[in-house]
């Protein structure tokens, strides 16, 4: 028990949740940062999926009430689909719903496929099939960060990531890839709290009650989270509350967040404190 309340308190994960809350303490810490920072313009990709959906959701709430209060601000929408993607309808439909300042469509197919090749043509041995379309689905995730902060560059803006205590403890994201973010409005929640929190802001339920998928395999298109986690999002959520949950489940778990611990913090460094 002493491992799970430590790992509750390292994410972040409040006692208690209400959506009405958390999203003005959300949307006020975007509309703030982007103030403090001087700077003009939120990025973030649009999956079709509800973090993107619940972030893009809190950052147009965030700029709308910046540009009322007289700040020049936008949200910048991207979809980022690696040649056509099988749920695009739930994306256009995201999209529909968070009515974004600006939104373009950039695939990722190509630079994805390319930099592939280029490793391959170079003569290193990549595996089988299914191992090399798993490091492409890693590429295909930092492709759509290169996109996300070039476009953020071209407009003095920021990149939005996703993250959120579920993803985070069971290290599921690419490092340096959707990782890779200037800053994380869903950070603490668990994904029963990302539903609430999507539903609270006006997410369509077909939206919010999708199945979660980080569809990054061309092999297995849409595979559940869940499938690659080997324990489902109730018990990750359970566990994230504190409560008991089966102990198969739980060691399951524990490895996850034991095993990503470098995902989660700055690049290993040498100890200087000795010199
Ligand atoms: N002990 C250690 N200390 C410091 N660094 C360490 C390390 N062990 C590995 N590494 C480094 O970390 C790398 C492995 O990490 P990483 O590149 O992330 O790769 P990895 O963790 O193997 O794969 C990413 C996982 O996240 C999932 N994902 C990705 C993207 C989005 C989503 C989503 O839900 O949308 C899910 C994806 O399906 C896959 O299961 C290694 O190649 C190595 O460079
Ligand atoms: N096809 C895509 N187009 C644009 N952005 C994407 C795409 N796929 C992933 N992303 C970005 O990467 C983030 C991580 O993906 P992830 O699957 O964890 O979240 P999601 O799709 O929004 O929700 P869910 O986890 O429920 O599927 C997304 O929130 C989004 O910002
Ligand atoms: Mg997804």
């Amino acid at each position: 028990m002493k491992e799970q309340e430590a790992i509750i308190s390292a994410l972040g994960v409040a006692a208690s949740f209400d959506a009405a809350v958390e999203a003005r303490r959300r949307i006020d810490f975007l509309s703030g940062y982007l103030r403090a920072a001087g700077l003009s313009t939120y990025v973030l990709g649009i999956s079709g999926g509800v973090d993107s959906l619940a972030a893009a959701l809190l950052a147009q709430r965030a700029v709308s009430e910046l540009r009322g209060a007289g700040y020049d601000a936008k949200f910048l929408a991207v979809r980022l689909p690696y040649g056509t993607q099988a749920d695009e309808k739930d994306a256009q439909r995201a999209l529909d719903t968070v009515g974004a300042d600006e939104a373009h469509r950039l695939d990722i197919k190509p630079a994805a496929d390319a930099m592939l090749d280029s490793i391959r043509s170079a003569g290193v041995e990549l595996g089988d099939a299914r191992r090399q379309d798993f490091l492409l689905g890693n590429i295909k995730a930092r492709q759509r960060m290169i996109a996300q902060f070039a476009l953020a560059a071209a407009r003095r803006g920021l990149v939005i990531g996703t993250d959120h205590a579920a993803e985070a403890m069971m290290g599921f994201f690419t490092k340096f890839g959707d990782g890779a973010a200037d800053l994380l409005p869903l950070s603490g929640l668990n994904k029963r709290r990302v539903w609430a929190l999507a539903a609270h802001l006006g997410a369509p339920s077909q939206l919010v009650n999708k199945v979660p998928t980080a569809d990054l395999e061309n092999l297995v298109p849409l595979r559940p989270d869940e499938d690659a986690y080997g324990v489902t999002y109730d018990q990750i959520d359970d566990f994230l509350e504190g409560k008991e949950i089966d102990e198969a489940a739980r060691q399951r778990i524990l490895d996850a967040y034991f095993s990503t611990a470098h995902k989660r913090s700055l690049p290993v460094a040498p100890d200087l404190s000795l010199r």
